[in-house]
């Protein structure tokens, strides 16, 4: 069964993920690269071109089907704005990556461009985290703190739980 990691932009998915599969030896996907990848552009591009709601139907269908693998899986932002991924996530293994919104506004100030938060970083932010916060919540079977903590310290708490 896969290890879901969920939570707001910045928050560390893809770092965490590719560590957390690093220690537990599985293979890792970030939902947001794959679908990238299949579509053959950025996702500012996807958004741009063809807009939101056709991105939110491609992210729920790569995320049904990835999330069925062994995989550590990194999920988008947004993904849990879907009932049907909701519904299926009971069935998982699901993390919580918790962040501030100071903290996640310096990172994702410090990475790719993020089409959801153009404009004013941190107010985004702060409206995600009011609509979502609930959300993220309701799916996670693991909550973990990353404030002012490494991606790799991150990953190692979280593999060392899962170690019988
Ligand atoms: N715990 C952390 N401490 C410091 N910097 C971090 C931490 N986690 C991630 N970062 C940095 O923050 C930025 C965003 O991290 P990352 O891309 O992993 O987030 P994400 O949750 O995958 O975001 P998105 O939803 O946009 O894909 C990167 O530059 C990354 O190096
Ligand atoms: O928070 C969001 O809604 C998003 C986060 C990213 O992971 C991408 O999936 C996309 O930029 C949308
Ligand atoms: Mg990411």
């Amino acid at each position: 069964m896969s290890i879901v990691l969920v939570g707001a932009p910045g928050s560390g998915k893809s770092s965490v993920g590719r560590a957390l599969a690093a220690e537990l030896e599985r293979d890792f996907i970030d939902v947001d690269s794959r679908i990238e990848d299949v579509v053959g552009k950025p996702i500012r591009e996807i958004f741009a071109d063809e807009g939101e709601a056709h991105f939110r139907e491609l992210e729920e269908s790569a995320t049904l089907e990835l999330i069925q693998t062994d995989a550590v899986v990194s999920l988008g932002g947004g993904a849990v704005l879907s009932e049907k991924v909701r519904d299926a996530l009971q069935h998982h293994d699901v993390v919580w990556l918790k962040v501030s919104i100071g903290q996640a506004t310096r990172r994702v100030g410090m990475n790719t461009v993020r089409p959801l938060l153009l404009g004013n970083v941190r107010g985004r932010l702060i409206e995600l985290l009011r609509e979502r916060t609930p959300l993220y919540e309701a799916v996670a079977t693991t909550t973990i703190d990353t404030d002012e903590r490494s991606p790799r310290e991150i990953a190692s708490e979280l593999a060392d739980r899962r170690r019988p």
